[in-house]
């Protein structure tokens, strides 16, 4: 086991079986309607993979692939930072939110990193579990940084030291990511040109000793541009020429005119992503003729830079839990329309929702057979819609026989669970299922995780609508809010006891 901390190893019943039997998957929803899909069928193809699974996989969903892939990269880039950086970020007892490394999961630690986001910025909870407290408190995100440099260099910039290109740092762009390292002594502007007879933005990256054209570029609003002549093969300090290229002289290149540093450089634009890196030797001159960019689909086969930009995770994320807020509004309806109810009737509890976006990190493991990447659980919101890279890991326990089934990744899928606020809605017509996560020794593994969870002041409970004589409720009224910062101030200290579970207020039968 070598120096493999104690703490990851699973009770021998919990460990998972390397190899895996394969079986019958979770089923795959195609979420379009059309002549041969009717929304009746779906609603009832919705409402059998609820009851029998719990978990269900769907495709046409209406999520933009790009904005999934530019997350995903953002997330890698994230994780491929050095520690130090991402611990700048870590969340704490005050806020829950934010990078965090040591998750346990039943007390025993996850092999991963997260990165917690919420989709509202900032989310309102009650600051303790505690019944007698009414306080609230503003979950806010964190993110990434600036690297200290860089801001030393931004400083410089607006002190209009930007043309002492040895002293500078590149603000490079392919990828947006702001370089960290020394430009090498000598080499001219790192800095960004634009070209008119090209899409896009041309950058020099020192470390990979690069021209890039991107138009995939943070831009430093309020900041001068120092850009390049287009036609040029060859260019001098001197041609160097500030610009802005937001500005409506933009196209006509070579506008000397400076623009004017304002306050404020906090404030960042990102272009559409088209990267097309080109190869240049980069030596006394920076600019090396390109070829014209091509559109096309961001890649991100290419190998990950440690770097990453407040600017990119931000936006990417921000455009992604929109995207994912529609989708778990149109699945909720669905819900909702498979429990007989009408298609809205669970929206009102979503109005100022405390939803919270995971980022997951499963780093290859030395001890795939003794240790798992999130140990055995079942989510807590309402819905819970993750995105998964085509590593696969994912093990749901099949409801028929408790086996653990292997969740096969789709291309572009979603993998949707009912959590445990749907199985007390639904008076356990639907349950929340337990899963896992394996981790492998060769391939690291990357998920992202929306969890649809209602406002802080609903109270859950099953709804009038689903019972009867018959079938009473099967649970006491909870309120989300206190459940919820209970979870995650369980998750700090860890009393060796179990989280809290919504089977805390099941009503036993006498
Ligand atoms: O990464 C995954 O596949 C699932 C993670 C998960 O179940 C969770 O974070 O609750
Ligand atoms: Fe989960």
């Amino acid at each position: 086991m070598g120096e493999v901390d104690e703490a990851f190893i699973q009770a021998v019943e919990h460990r998972p079986k390397l190899t895996i039997t394969e079986a019958e998957g979770i089923p795959l929803i195609d979420l379009s309607i059309s002549n041969s899909n009717s929304i009746e069928a779906l609603v009832e193809e919705i409402g059998d993979a609820s009851k029998n699974w719990g978990f269900f996989q769907v495709i046409n969903h209406g999520v933009p692939f790009e904005t999934r892939e530019k997350l995903e990269l953002a997330s890698r880039k994230f994780f491929a930072q050095a520690t130090e950086e991402k611990l700048k970020v870590r969340r704490d007892e005050v806020n829950p939110l934010g990078y965090y490394e040591t998750e346990l999961t039943k007390n025993v630690r996850d092999w991963k990193e997260v990165y917690d986001l919420a989709v509202k910025n900032p989310t309102v909870i009650p600051t303790s579990p505690e019944a007698s407290d009414n306080g609230l408190q503003e979950l806010v995100n964190q993110w990434p940084e600036y690297p200290s440099e860089l801001r030393a260099l931004l400083l410089l910039v607006r002190f209009g030291a930007a043309v002492k290109h040895s002293v500078l740092y590149s603000i490079w762009c392919s990828r947006s990511c702001e370089v960290r390292y020394p430009i090498p002594a000598g080499a001219i502007s790192p800095l960004s040109g634009y070209g008119i007879d090209q899409k896009g933005y041309r950058c020099y990256d020192p470390i990979a000793k690069k021209l890039r054209t991107s138009r995939h570029v943070a831009f430093l609003e309020h900041l001068p541009y120092y850009c390049l002549p287009a036609s040029s093969s060859s260019v001098s300090k001197e041609d160097v020429l500030m610009s802005d290229p937001f500005s409506s002289s933009a196209s006509s290149f070579g506008s000397d005119s400076p623009h004017v540093p304002d306050e404020g450089i906090e404030s960042i634009r990102v272009s559409e992503t088209v990267v097309e890196p080109e190869e240049a030797q980069p030596s006394s001159t920076l600019v090396q003729d390109e070829t014209p960019s091509q559109s096309g689909p961001p890649g991100i086969s290419d190998d990950v830079d440690p770097t990453t930009s407040q600017v990119e995770i931000r936006v990417a994320y921000e455009e992604d839990a929109k995207e994912m807020e529609k989708l778990a509004y149109k699945l909720l309806e669905l819900i909702s329309l498979s429990l007989g109810l009408p298609a809205n009737r669970l929206s009102e509890f979503f109005n100022n929702h405390t939803s919270i976006s995971r980022l997951n990190h499963y780093p290859t493991c030395p001890i795939p057979n003794l240790a798992l990447g999130v140990g055995r659980h079942k989510d807590g919101g309402a819905l819970i819609i993750l995105a998964q890279d085509d590593v696969g890991g994912l093990q749901v326990k099949r409801k028929t026989d408790g086996e653990w089934v292997q969740v096969r990744p789709t291309p572009h899928a979603y993998i949707v669970n009912v959590g445990d606020i749907i199985q007390v809605w639904s008076n356990e017509r639907y349950e929340s299922v337990e899963h896992r996560v394996m981790v492998n020794s060769e391939k690291e593994r990357f998920s992202m995780r929306f969890s649809f969870n209602p406002n802080h002041d609903v109270m859950v409970e099953p709804l009038e609508e689903l019972i009867t004589e018959q079938n009473p409720a099967k649970y006491r009224a909870y309120n989300w809010g206190k459940f919820f910062a209970n979870r995650r101030r369980s998750n700090f200290k860890k009393l060796g006891v179990e989280n809290i579970q919504i089977s805390h207020f099941k009503i036993t039968e006498e």
